[in-house]
């Protein structure tokens, strides 16, 4: 993990960004580290008889009043501030993560006492504050760093209570609040921990405007006084001189941008690597690898999909990570099919990527992907907003909460229907009562929170035939329900499939609920389809070892509770380390040295499955139920 992360560093700085920043930050660093170390005793020395000299040679930026070198000085002043910008970002950080965090622990009225403080302040500029405070902590250096400090603070309290928020409502935080973890301990082992990143490059960022902030400060004469100097301070003394010899402001002028340039561009670096701002490259990840050659069916007259060669893959910093690796089936008009196989096979990102919902970085690639007889990528968005409807699992997430479930509905009619708002809406209630939600002119007026998880869910369906769906996919439409819910969900599906004509690909992870609402089931393993198979025979008509190892898994009344249930031994592999041959033969008893080196193709057989398998079973009706995998496989 950490050398992955410190390639992942690398990487960043291999960047035009990241290069820049690094030599930047480089150069500002030896600078402050090295420069008052070499030249600070020179640049102190004064010369009379060198006074207000123009640029030359000896002293290419020219001297002060007093003789000194100007870019000396301007070398040397990097220590002073650097150092002084980075302690007033940090004391400014730090009173602002604490005034920030505060109100969580503090009683329910002093929280927002403070909230509310910190939300005048944040109204505020910064410099203004940080003159009023300059004022109140006196003229000079720590005056300033407080001042600079304190105006920080309450953007950075704002942050992070925009951010506390967004992690406290988390599962994990509940999980932790309801096993009795105290309040401070909760903001300070679950919350703070979880938002230390966006911080992180916060502070970088700020550091930069606390540098301008503070030459700003010393330039009006209430920073820093002599007989220290930083480049605020320089750049008041050029400016005095500027039409005798303007180079002398020149020198700390650029030393501001160039060391604020660092602060901002380390910023943009940390930001792509800690994920804040991820930009990841396809240039990272190298060329897209070429999906293999598949054996192409041609696809039934009636295909309303048609998919070969299916390809998802994603840019990483070790190159491209392909769940999705080469999946080829066809819906017909008014046919359901199924899609089971294990967490990670694939599953979601086959359904996203023929609903044209992969974004990027993510990357779509197919020899055919084609809806309603034509190319997908030609539908417009209208076609596919009334044509295609697609029922998630989680439908709290897949409403807006904020706006009512009717009106939610009806928008897609006014947007591709072209249907007045008030047409629109009487059309979402007789929607919502065509799949069964109970008085749903009332309830079209409610929010998604008012509505039960399986009234959502029907909602959700309803939406989907604000149009006039070809194809519904469904994606684990009820893992989310319980039991009786579920089979409503099912039986719902089911008579949208007859009243309306449309075919339903139906995402799941479990077989028992495929093979009761579809005909047809593709079982994916690894990101591929191993077998296309009718649901009717099922379980004794599955070839693939995978498809009966997955079927000796599922539990239904007739599996003796006496017995240990079955497990499929091993995991799948991560997307990003499938191994060469079958993806399976690593678990799969009937392996063979043919199956650890050779890819096996989809193909097809004379029962009418696709079966991707060097070994597959011979049918055999009725034998596996509850047996055991080795039983099954075997
Ligand atoms: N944006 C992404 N970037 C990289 N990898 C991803 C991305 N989205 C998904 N994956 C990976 O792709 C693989 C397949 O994901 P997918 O969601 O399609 O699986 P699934 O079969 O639907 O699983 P589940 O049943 O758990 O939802 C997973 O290993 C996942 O980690």
């Amino acid at each position: 993990m950490a050398r992955r992360r410190g390639s992942v560093w690398v990487a960043a700085v291999r960047t035009p960004v990241g290069a820049c920043s690094a030599v930047l930050l480089g150069l500002v660093v030896a600078l402050a580290v090295l420069a008052p170390l070499l030249w600070g005793d020179v640049a102190a020395a004064i010369d009379t008889d060198a006074i207000g000299q123009a640029p030359s040679g000896a002293h290419p930026f020219g001297t002060d009043s007093l003789g000194r070198d100007i870019l000396l000085r301007t070398l040397v002043a990097t220590r002073f501030s650097i150092g002084l910008a980075v302690l007033a970002t940090a004391i400014g950080v730090g009173a602002g993560v604490v005034l920030g965090a505060l109100p969580s622990v503090l009683p329910r009225w002093a929280g927002r006492l403070l909230t509310a403080v910190v939300n005048i302040a944040v109204a505020f500029p910064g410099l203004l504050l940080a003159l009023f405070f300059a004022v109140i902590f006196g003229v000079g250096t720590h005056g300033a760093v407080l001042a600079i400090a304190f105006a920080m603070a309450p953007a950075f309290a704002r942050l992070v209570q925009t951010l506390s928020a967004s992690v406290a409502g988390r599962d994990f935080v509940d999980a932790a609040r309801i096993s009795g973890v105290g309040r401070t301990r909760l903001l300070v082992r679950h919350v703070l921990p979880n938002i230390g990143e966006p911080l992180l490059v916060n502070a970088t960022i700020q550091a930069g405007a606390a540098l301008l902030a503070f030459a700003g400060l010393s330039f009006l004469g209430i920073g820093v006084q002599a007989p220290d100097y930083d480049w605020g301070r320089l750049l008041r003394e050029g400016l005095d001189g500027i039409y005798v010899n303007p180079a002398a402001a020149l020198a700390p002028g650029a030393a501001v941008v160039l060391a604020g340039l660092a602060f901002n561009l380390v910023g943009e670096t940390v930001a792509a690597v800690v994920g804040v701002r991820t930009r990841p490259g396809k240039r990272a990840a190298g060329p897209l690898p070429a999906p293999r050659p598949a054996a192409a069916e041609p696809p039934a007259d009636d295909a309303v999909l048609v998919v070969e060669n299916l390809q998802v893959a994603f840019p990483g910093p070790h190159g491209w990570t392909v769940p999705v690796r080469g999946v080829s089936f066809s819906v017909r008009a008014g046919e359901a099919v199924g899609v089971v196989g294990e967490s990670g096979s694939g599953k979601s990102l086959t359904a996203l990527a023929v609903s044209r919902l992969i974004e990027r970085p993510g990357v779509v690639t197919a020899d055919r992907l084609e809806f309603a007889g034509k190319p997908l990528a030609d539908a417009s968005d209208r076609e596919l907003g009334t044509s295609l409807a697609m029922v998630f699992q989680d439908p709290m997430t897949s409403f807006n909460p904020a706006r009512r479930v009717g009106r939610q509905l009806a928008e897609v009619s006014e947007r591709h229907h072209g249907l007045s708002r008030r047409a629109a809406f009487a059309r979402a209630i007789d929607r919502l009562a065509a799949v069964r939600v109970p008085a749903a002119a009332r309830r079209a007026r409610q929010y998604p929170h008012e509505f039960s998880g399986g009234m959502r869910q029907r909602a959700m369906i309803g939406m989907g035939l604000m149009g006039e769906p070809k194809l519904v996919i469904a994606d684990e439409p009820t893992t989310a329900l319980d039991v009786t819910v579920q089979r409503q969900v099912l039986r719902l599906l089911a008579r949208t499939r007859e009243a309306e004509g449309a075919a339903i690909l139906l995402i799941s992870h479990d077989i028992a609920v495929v093979s009761q609402t579809c005909e047809r089931m593709l079982v994916m393993y690894a990101g591929r389809v191993v077998e296309d198979l009718p649901t009717a025979g099922l379980p004794g008509a599955a070839r693939h070892p995978y498809t009966r190892a997955l079927l000796a898994t599922t539990v239904d009344l007739e599996t003796d509770r006496d017995e240990p249930l079955a497990v499929i031994p091993g995991r799948p592999p991560e997307p990003d380390r499938v191994p060469a041959g079958c993806a399976f033969a690593a678990r799969c008893p009937l392996a063979t040295d043919r199956c650890r080196e050779e890819d096996p193709q989809l193909e097809p057989t004379p029962d009418g499955h696709r079966v991707a398998c060097w070994h597959p079973h011979e049918p055999a009706v009725g034998v596996l139920s509850g047996q055991s995998r080795e039983e099954g496989a075997a």
